[in-house]
């Protein structure tokens, strides 16, 4: 509890302090309550009989009343707690969010992502099973109160009757509490998709709910995917039952202990009124007491804050794990890189396998881009054409050889700055649903209120006439689900990502990979790209990757990429006399064009 409160204070210090102060004040008022009513219920026979040595009557006037009014406090903060705790929650929904999500964006490098011991921390940073840090962290004012309220009864119930009656009863709510957690921890663990099924009828929802609308209607799977999912969903949840049938016995059994517990306290405390030997207000105090001893028990809440702590601990780790790992290279020396690559970007000898992969995608590949060129890559699908791209902007180091940029090794290079000087489409490209300038500033969002450039990519990759047609043109939302939101055609998001790389050129990058820029534009969209291929990408290094023929012999060179080495490189025409892979390719598709023709 400690632990998440000083996280707490450290993060929303105001209404953390403010939500724990009211739910300790919480405790204490219960208890000022129960001690007053002790009083009060103890000075009514002596009032009304008018005993000598009792209480006034005004003096019991004002005890009512301070009764009262502690009571109508009492009966405010929760109120005021739920205030204040709503406020600490959304600091601490934000917080813990860039906690994970920083950590995991902050490295220039993406090896951790795929690594498994840096997924499972982040998984249970998240919070395993649903319990997710905010959650442990609501819960902590009312443990905190429940702990106050426990400790402050049993003192009660000591002081005023018998020590012996509140160490047995503080042991009752203890072990409940234990036993009932482990009970929740272990209903929880079946509960959240842990089953196969379950997790399978969670697959089903998302399609029915998001992911297919179109082929569950096309294919006629409606009636299909609902009974699947009810199935799926029932045996998912057998388990659960299971465990909460036999949760449910040992719940009746240590509660009827618990229960026998507190029988014995009350009788007692009878037993000791009727012999005369325990006043009125102390029974009347004493009893309340009891019964509060027995309600300040919350496994629940236990279970919930461990689990929110192991969360916590988890999100404090996972710098430490990314950076131990997968450590950023320090630069120490200093390169212009603002007018890099001003002779050429090569590949020497490189060879790689993507992380717990025993495949080489590359080997002692040897290739060289040089500056103001326009070199075209093509091979077969998984030739390693897109991984080549992924090297090229740093986002996985060489696992042997190296690349040069200007002589000088990428690992030299600051990367951040290096991965500003590349402007790629990659094929599965990111759609933003904003604006549309939004998703093409964002190739240089330092560069984002510049009109001028804006206007120029728009003519370039041809979005001028689209977004000349969206309700809200520039402003016009690219997703549905939102207000006044349109979606595009595949071939209209395609020019918007080409606008997004050539505003990141404009802006001053010096590679340009375009990887598959014209798979979803239609003929004369491609045409025109290619009429424009050059012209476009004339001043910078550029990197084009296409199945399409009549993209890539445009291209000054062309290099086919094959078992992970480069084994053709020349001009259309030079390949083409070749008589290689590269002429052989081309023939088959321009065979079936003619043939279709
Ligand atoms: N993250 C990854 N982890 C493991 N293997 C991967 C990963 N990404 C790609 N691969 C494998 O690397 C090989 C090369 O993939 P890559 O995407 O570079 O091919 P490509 O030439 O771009 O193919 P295509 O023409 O189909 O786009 C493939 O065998 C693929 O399965």
């Amino acid at each position: 509890m400690l632990t998440l409160l000083r996280y707490g204070v450290r993060v929303a210090p105001g209404s953390t302090l403010l939500t724990m102060g009211l739910a300790v004040l919480g405790s204490l008022l219960g208890m000022a309550v129960t001690l007053l009513t002790g009083r009060v219920v103890g000075a009514v026979p002596g009032v009304i009989d008018g005993r000598p040595g009792a209480m006034a009557l005004g003096e019991f006037s004002w005890l009512l009343g301070a009764l009262l009014a502690v009571f109508v406090i009492d009966s405010l903060t929760p109120a005021l707690q739920q205030l204040t705790s709503l406020t600490m929650d959304a600091a601490l929904v934000r917080a813990i969010g860039t906690g994970i999500t920083e950590p995991l964006l902050r490295p220039r490098r993406i090896q951790h992502l795929e690594d498994t011991e840096v997924l499972d921390v982040q998984e249970r940073a998240k919070g395993k099973g649903g319990f997710h840090l905010a959650h442990g962290m609501s819960q902590l004012p009312y443990l905190f109160a429940s702990r106050v309220t426990l400790i402050g009864s049993a003192i009660i119930v000591g002081a005023m009757f018998a020590w012996w009656v509140a160490v047995m009863l503080v042991a009752m709510s203890l072990v409940l509490e234990w036993y009932g957690g482990r009970l929740v921890e272990r209903e929880v663990d079946v509960w959240w998709g842990n089953t196969e099924e379950q997790r399978r009828a969670h697959y089903l929802f998302n399609l029915g709910m998001r992911d297919a609308p179109k082929e569950l209607r096309v294919f006629g799977l409606h009636h299909w995917l609902v009974k699947r999912y009810v199935g799926e969903w029932t045996a998912g949840y057998r388990p659960v039952w299971a465990r909460r049938r036999s949760n449910a016995k040992w719940s009746l059994l240590i509660g009827g202990v618990h229960l026998i517990a507190n029988g014995i306290a009350i009788i007692a405390v009878g037993r000791a009124a009727l012999n005369g030997s325990l006043p009125l207000t102390q029974v009347a105090t004493t009893l309340p007491a009891i019964l509060a001893i027995g309600q300040s028990n919350n496994g629940y809440g236990v279970v919930q804050v461990r689990r929110g702590l192991s969360a916590y601990r988890a999100m404090r780790d996972l710098p430490a794990t990314i950076e131990t790992k997968h450590p950023e290279p320090v630069v120490t020396t200093r390169h212009r890189i603002e007018t890099m690559p001003a002779r050429e970007v090569r590949f020497e000898k490189v060879g790689f396998h993507y992380p717990g992969s025993e495949v080489a995608v590359l080997k002692d590949l040897d290739l060289t881009l040089h500056a103001r060129e326009a070199l075209a890559l093509v091979g077969i699908n998984g030739a390693g054409k897109s991984t080549l791209v992924k090297l090229l902007g740093g986002v996985y180091q060489p696992t042997s050889g190296r690349i040069l940029v200007d002589g000088v090794d990428l690992v030299d290079l600051d990367l951040a700055a290096w991965q500003r000087r590349v402007a790629a489409i990659v094929q599965d490209f990111l759609r933003f649903p904003l604006s549309v300038t939004d998703n093409v500033v964002f190739g240089s969002v330092e560069r984002a209120g510049d009109e001028l450039t804006l206007a120029r990519v728009a003519r370039e990759s041809g979005i001028d006439a689209v977004v000349r047609g969206l309700p809200k043109g520039w402003d016009t939302v690219l997703d549905k689900t939102f207000d006044g939101g349109v979606d595009l055609s595949g071939g209209e998001w395609q020019r918007v990502a080409l606008a997004r790389a050539l505003f990141a050129v404009h802006a001053g990058a010096g590679v340009l990979v375009l990887d598959e820029p014209a798979a979803a534009l239609d003929v004369r969209a491609e045409a025109e790209l290619v009429e424009r291929y050059l012209e476009l990408t004339s001043g910078v290094a550029s990197l084009i990757i296409s199945h399409r023929f009549s993209v890539v012999r445009n291209a000054d060179r062309i290099c086919v990429l094959s078992g992970g080495r480069i084994v053709e490189d020349g001009t259309h025409e030079e390949l083409l006399a070749g008589n290689g892979e590269y002429a052989t390719m081309f023939r088959l598709q321009a065979e079936r064009y003619v043939t279709g023709a």
